[in-house]
């Protein structure tokens, strides 16, 4: 051995070490994007199975798409996905759980984004202001947040809220375009959640009902031609306005069902186990029992999910 080469090249092996480590030490403190970092697929299907609960689809659908996309060195375009369904159904605590296992900190991450549409644009009769003024705002908090972490979260809240016109301002950055202004939206991922079709869904859920058939027997399939109708078609829905669907911008329509008293019941347990304390299944039956039901008669599904949950126990 020459001793010269050898000393360079444990200088090299120490110095990359050195390095790996060091960037390892300072990710593990300060938060770093790791786009290539893979997604711990088997870790989001426990998380899923064991905290959403009575929503078979979403959990299905959301598993496939997120791990498909990020097996994907190469995507072609950034993923939307567009959470549908009624209030207090978990699309807001599923984008939670998506943030965390896509980025360590979650919603907190500084590559997570949660954009309230009337939050930040309160005041219909003033969109036109609004849309000049923030559309060009919102371009660039986008383009400023991806240029700084390819794999940046992008969650849109109450997106049948939204003007198609700030929508309008966001379609660019969903299409299959390599690069816009030196910038590449390929590793991206945006979600959009939204009311719009929940009282369709809720409908085939109680068709099935009413036929005597599982829950878990409702497949996609079954929800496509009502979405269709209810979500693609609903000139009123903002989004639907702004061609996104005309021009397959959005990769998947992901149903939440209505959640009958069990998953209420289920939800109180949740929170109690959150909070620390010993599952009471006499509180655990009050809670659920102080919810209201609908449709009148048959009294299936909580009206607002598993929204008010968290407060109402807070009384017992
Ligand atoms: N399917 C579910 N499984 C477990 N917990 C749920 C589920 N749905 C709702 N929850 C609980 O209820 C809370 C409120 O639900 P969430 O905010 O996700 O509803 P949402 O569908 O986003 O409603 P909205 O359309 O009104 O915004 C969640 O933080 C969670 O604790």
């Amino acid at each position: 051995f020459e001793p010269i080469s050898v000393g360079i090249a444990i200088g090299a092996a120490s110095a990359l070490t050195g390095y790996l480590s060091y960037t390892d030490l300072y990710c593990r403190f300060a938060e770093c994007c790791r786009e290539e970092q893979p997604l711990n697929a088997s870790a989001l299907k426990q998380e899923l199975e064991e905290k959403l609960f009575g929503q078979h689809l979403a959990t299905e659908v959301i598993l496939k798409a997120l791990t498909g996309f990020k097996n994907n060195k190469n995507p072609k375009k950034p993923l939307t996905l567009s959470l549908h369904g009624w209030a207090g159904t978990g699309k807001n605590f599923v984008s939670q759980i998506v943030a965390e296992n896509l980025h360590r900190k979650g919603l907190k991450s500084n590559f997570v984004h949660l954009f309230v549409s009337t939050l930040h644009f309160p005041h219909e009769q003033q969109i036109k202001l609004y849309q000049a003024r923030n559309s060009d705002q919102l371009q660039s908090w986008i383009r400023g947040n991806v240029s700084a972490c390819a794999s940046s979260l992008f969650i849109f809240d109450e997106m049948d809220k939204l003007h198609p016109g700030v929508i309008d301002a966001i379609k660019p950055f969903l299409d299959y375009y390599e690069q816009i202004d030196g910038v590449s939206y390929r590793k991206a991922i945006f979600i959009f959640l939204s009311n719009a079709g929940g009282d369709l869904i809720t409908k085939t859920a109680l068709d099935f009902w009413r036929a005597g058939r599982k829950r878990e027997d409702i497949q996609l399939k079954d929800l496509e031609p009502v979405l269709s109708v209810g979500v693609f078609n609903n000139k009123h829905s903002g989004l639907w306005h702004s061609g996104l669907i005309d021009r397959n911008l959005i990769d998947y329509f992901i149903p939440f069902l209505p959640l009958e008293y069990r998953h209420v019941k289920m939800c109180v347990r949740a929170e109690m186990k959150a909070r620390g304390s010993a599952v009471d299944e006499d509180i655990v039956t009050s809670v659920a029992d102080e919810m209201t039901f609908f449709p009148k008669d048959e009294k299936i599904y909580s009206d607002k999910g598993c929204k008010t949950v968290q407060s109402r126990l807070d009384f017992h």
